[in-house]
């Protein structure tokens, strides 16, 4: 576990930052273009562990994938010709990657053997698998989380199947699978989630229909080659958003980044609670792009409930520290799903912002925050990332408003979703 010293409460931030590449669409373009014959190139792509997971497993498939400077060359013989891997596939810490591969790799007419980390192991599956298998998917014996074992599989059903959970990922991958069925695949989505595969897929060649919240997916449909540009990740121009409207005297402007609707929950969210925050879109069509300027704001209490989750969801953590420092009480609800990230997400948030200070109860689906409180140590304090990228940078975003020193322990798991997270802290 790496240690590092947090920066210390800053009196103003004033700066301009371009944030990598999303991670979500990351996976996407390196996973679509593997399943296109041919050759796809992303520019932008995100260079993090996670998506160095999907990498590493799509070549273990026969897929070559190289990366020179801003651009990644995609060369594939297609999801049907794809090679049997001579080692278990490793997922790393990717709940994205292991999820959609199950859906691209539920046909192959080989054995794959799938693992992962300590975390991704303690993850739930069987959202994923159960409706798989009704599609035709053969794990070898049955399983709900890793490690998984599949069998050699020559055919897919379509199903029409309501999402129990909304999850872009179960979503993702009962797309990717229906793809490769006999018949179509209907999927409703009882919230909406982000739709960042259902977009991409328009872009290779793939033909998708919607009537109202149930996605059609029409059989036996192969994907074209293409070239792809990945904006910057929203989730990790979060982190910027929620320190330039809380530290005071700040200003930030946040370029380039990914502004699709079904991710910028936090902005409506930080809207309601009062704050101003003017975009400026670049590119409406395919992904949305824009620029985020953020001032310091202040803040009052609100009700987040079920239906806001989705577009929040990577997110909460950071809305629960603007919760820290708004007028009154932030109820959050529906959040269960937190629990099932890389760490549960609920208690880390609440055991470490409360060390801090905070008033946050954990609920068994979410938070309740009493603010504003003013957060300070009364010596210096180790704070504890919980192996969780999400939670560790949270935390550097709370020093800044901290008195005291604070000390991060696993401060390398940032490395999953933003390697040079701590550079651009720096820069600041
Ligand atoms: O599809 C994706 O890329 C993701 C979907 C979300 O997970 P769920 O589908 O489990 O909600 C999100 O939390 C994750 O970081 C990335
Ligand atoms: C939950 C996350 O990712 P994944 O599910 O891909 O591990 C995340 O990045 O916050």
């Amino acid at each position: 576990m790496t240690q590092q010293q947090l920066p210390s409460k800053r009196s103003h931030l004033k700066g301009m930052i371009q944030v990598p590449g999303d991670k979500s669409i990351s996976h996407r373009a390196i996973m679509l273009g593997s399943m296109a014959r041919g050759t796809s190139k992303v520019r932008h792509l995100l260079m993090a562990d996670d998506v160095q997971s999907t990498m590493q497993v799509y070549r273990q498939l026969g897929v070559t994938i190289e990366t020179s400077g801003e651009d990644t060359v995609i060369v594939s013989p297609g999801v049907a010709h794809l090679r049997a891997p001579d080692q278990p596939l490793d997922f790393g810490n990717s709940g994205t990657t292991l999820r959609l591969s199950l859906g691209v790799l539920a046909k192959q007419p080989f054995h794959i053997d799938m693992i992962g980390d300590v975390s991704l192991q303690k993850r739930p599956m069987g959202r994923v698998l159960k409706p798989l298998e009704k599609m035709g998917l053969r794990p070898v014996t049955p399983a709900t989380g890793l490690p998984i074992q599949l069998a050699p599989n020559q055919t897919l059903h379509g199903i029409t199947y309501t999402l129990p959970v909304a999850s872009a990922q179960v979503k993702s991958a009962l797309i990717l699978a229906g793809l490769q069925a006999d018949q179509m695949t209907r999927i409703t989505e009882p919230i909406a989630t982000r739709d960042h595969t259902e977009r991409m897929l328009t872009t290779f060649g793939v033909t998708l229909k919607r009537q109202d919240s149930t996605l059609l997916v029409p059989a036996a449909q192969s994907l074209s080659p293409a070239d792809v540009t990945v904006p910057g990740d929203f989730s990790s121009a979060a982190f910027w958003l929620v320190a330039g409207v809380l530290v005071p005297d700040s200003q930030l402007a946040l370029s380039e980044i990914g502004l699709n609707p079904t991710r910028t929950g936090l902005i409506q969210l930080l809207k309601r609670m009062g704050a101003d925050i003017p975009v400026q879109m670049h590119q409406t069509s395919g992904e949305p792009i824009g620029d985020v300027l953020v001032q310091t704001q202040s803040l009052r209490g609100i009700d987040v409930t079920k239906n806001d989750i989705p577009a929040v969801i990577d997110e909460l953590p950071l809305l629960v520290l603007a919760a820290t420092q708004a007028e009154g009480v932030t109820t959050i609800t529906g959040a269960e799903e937190l629990r099932v990230k890389e760490t549960d997400r609920i208690d880390a948030v609440t055991t470490e912002l409360n060390r801090l200070g905070a008033q946050v109860t954990a609920l068994p689906d979410g938070f309740s925050i009493t603010g504003p409180t003013p957060l300070h140590v009364a010596e210096p304090t180790v704070v504890r990332s919980h192996g969780d990228h999400r939670i560790g940078m949270m935390l550097a975003i709370a020093a800044l408003l901290t008195d005291g020193a604070l000390t991060l322990d696993g401060a390398e798991s940032v490395a999953i979703s933003y390697p040079t997270f701590f550079n651009d802290l720096a820069q600041l």
